[in-house]
């Protein structure tokens, strides 16, 4: 545990809400979910959750580290693809219960499918199709395969 940063103690809402104070809030489980957007673009990239260790690693490297639910770890992104993202500016939200960190993503994307962005298809509302039919936003920017070697 990184014992150079602390967090702000959790009061009465106004405080949460007004007070220059960073008190995150992690869920019954111990998770906040973060949001990583692109700071040129400002295009969304990944969805993920942090634990309170992984939030003061983010603090202290100036790269995202987030906790995988599924792999039960501290998860530093990039650790096996080299796509790691560099910490631009971190918001949280009025109840301090969500994070949206902007990054600098490294390599070809964040993506473990491919693509720069883990939101490469949205909702089509054109197409009128049963059940509601999905559009790409963008191509392959790397061959998942090689990279993650499976
Ligand atoms: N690289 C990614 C990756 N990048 C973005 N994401 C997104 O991050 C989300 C959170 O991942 P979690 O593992 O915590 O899974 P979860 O969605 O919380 O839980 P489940 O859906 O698995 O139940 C995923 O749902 C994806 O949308 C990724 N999810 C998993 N990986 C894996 O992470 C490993 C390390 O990759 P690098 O960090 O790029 O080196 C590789 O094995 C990759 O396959
Ligand atoms: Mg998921
Ligand atoms: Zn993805």
């Amino acid at each position: 545990m990184c014992t150079s940063i602390s967090f702000g103690e959790r009061e009465d809402k106004k405080s949460v809400e007004e007070k220059a104070v960073f008190a995150p809030k992690f869920d019954e489980n111990g998770l906040i979910p973060c949001v990583a957007m692109d700071s040129v673009t400002k295009e969304p990239l990944m969805l993920a959750y942090m634990n309170e260790e992984s939030l003061k690693m983010t603090l202290k490297l100036g790269e995202v580290v987030y906790y995988s639910r599924s792999r039960q770890e501290i998860w530093h992104k990039g650790a096996t693809s080299g796509h790691t993202q560099k910490v631009v500016e971190i918001r949280t939200d009025c109840d301090q219960d969500a994070v949206i960190v902007y990054v600098d993503q490294q390599g070809a994307g964040a993506c473990h499918t491919g693509r720069n962005s883990c939101f490469y298809r949205k909702v089509d509302l054109e197409a009128g199709s049963a059940p509601t039919a999905l559009a790409f936003t963008e191509d392959l920017t790397f061959d998942p395969d090689s990279v993650y070697k499976k």
